[in-house]
């Protein structure tokens, strides 16, 4: 085995793609590649880098940190590299220059650069590829497939039907067990795919659109089963997608792609609120952001809000009531004070809201429970961070926040 680097960072870190340039050549001229790698360090587009040298630029400059259960979503149009980077990530693509670190917990192993036996047992133990339609063999019965990985890697006929029931279980698929697997429906056989990468050892699922010939119910359907087991087994799973409204449903980190290049990565409610330039923009309008945003992405900032005085916020647009952040009181413009609520929780199905009462929810709050607050109660929205009030909500900063329009920047 080779030797292996320790980091702190290893105990969260999956996977690290670090300064991955990724590039092609056909008849792979070493001397053409490293040309095209100083021409991308100068600034060469890829286009340019195409024409000067027949060099094809997949991956450029990529940086990524994929955390320990999480499911990150790699998006992008077509061509714009996500395959080429997940295949990274088991070296099925050589990278040209970075690295990809593996983390085990307590050290990182460079997929990139390891030796033979050390790639052969990490693709055994750590990280293992879901092919597109997921390769079932059509031939096989569903246990048989399922089973399959298993196979290879030389379990006993016991110990691989044990694993593959438990499987099969999961997905709901007991009773298809021992039926072939082109006896099945689409959605059905995605399912048994599910069932074979769940089965493999490895941590780590590099899933390259599994999900992209299915019919939108029957895909939707299956993004849940992910969801679901997802939670239930804690893999970490890499997942290449070009459509945004999957990207959002299954994944807790989206990296965006274009030309090669990671132009945006965060939490799926940050590439909503704060899209960093048109491409990613073009990407958020066509979704509907509602039940991804929260409070913490619509809020406007105590500190960016306009004030009557030293010690007092201008609460609403007119600026009749105001918020006086030491003393958490808000009162009108003869000195009345108003009455604030604090509420806790998502949930305001029971709640009574009082017109002319000023709320307060968590950071986390949804916005829906802040539009119907806002709306009921006929005030602006307190938010709280769990131990002081750092923002509120008005009507203009969820309009700002549903049309990608930042509103916090332009205040004052
Ligand atoms: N083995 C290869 N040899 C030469 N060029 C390649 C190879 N693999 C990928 N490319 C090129 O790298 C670029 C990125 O391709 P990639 O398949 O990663 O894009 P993608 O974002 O996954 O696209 P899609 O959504 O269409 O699958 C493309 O220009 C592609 O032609």
């Amino acid at each position: 085995m080779e030797a292996v680097r320790t980091e702190p960072q290893a105990k969260t870190a999956a996977l690290s793609f670090k300064n991955v340039d990724i590039l092609f050549h056909r008849n792979n001229s070493a001397s053409a590649i490293s040309q095209a790698v100083k021409r991308l360090d100068e600034g060469g587009t890829r286009e340019q880098i195409a024409a000067e040298l027949g060099v094809t630029v997949g991956v450029a400059n990529a940086n990524l940190e994929i955390r320990r259960g999480e499911i990150s979503v790699l998006m992008g149009l077509s061509g714009s590299g996500k395959s080429t980077l997940l295949r990274a990530a088991n070296r099925l693509n050589k990278v040209t220059r970075g690295s990809v670190e593996i983390g085990n917990g307590t050290a990182f192993v460079d997929i990139a650069s390891c030796d033979d036996e050390t790639l052969r047992d990490m693709r055994r133990t750590r990280v293992t590829m879901v092919f597109q339609q997921f390769g079932l063999l059509p031939w096989r019965t569903v246990r048989e497939n399922v089973s399959f990985g298993l196979e290879l890697r030389g379990f006993t006929p016991n110990a691989r039907r044990k694993i593959a029931e438990e499987k099969l279980e999961l997905v709901g698929l007991t009773r298809w067990a021992n039926s072939y697997v082109s006896e099945l429906s689409g959605g059905m056989q995605q399912r048994v795919g599910l069932a074979r990468a769940f089965a493999t050892d490895a941590d780590i699922l590099l899933m390259d659109e599994p999900f992209s010939a299915l019919d939108p119910l029957i895909r939707r359907k299956l993004q849940d089963e992910l969801l679901d087991l997802q939670t239930r087994l804690k893999k970490t799973i890499v997942f290449v997608s070009h459509d945004i409204d999957e990207a959002l449903r299954i994944g807790s980190n989206i990296a965006i792609m274009r030309e090669g290049r990671i132009i945006q990565a965060g939490p799926p409610q940050e590439i909503i609120s704060s899209p960093v330039d048109d491409y990613v923009r073009d990407f958020v309008r066509h979704m509907n952001p509602l039940p991804l945003l929260n409070a913490a992405s619509v809020m406007r900032l105590l500190e960016v809000c306009p004030r009557w005085d030293e010690n007092t916020i201008q609460l609403d647009a007119t600026g009749y009531y105001g918020f006086n952040p030491v003393t958490a009181t808000v009162t009108d413009r003869t000195g009345t004070e108003v009455a604030l609520q604090y509420h806790d929780t998502d949930d305001i199905s029971e709640l009574q809201v009082i017109s002319g009462c000023v709320y307060c929810v968590p950071v986390t709050a949804s916005l829906n429970t802040v539009a119907l607050l806002r709306q009921k109660s006929g005030m602006p929205v307190l938010i709280s961070d769990g131990s002081q009030i750092i923002g509120l909500c008005d009507d203009a900063d969820m309009i700002g926040a549903i049309t990608g329009v930042a509103r916090a920047s332009k205040v004052n």
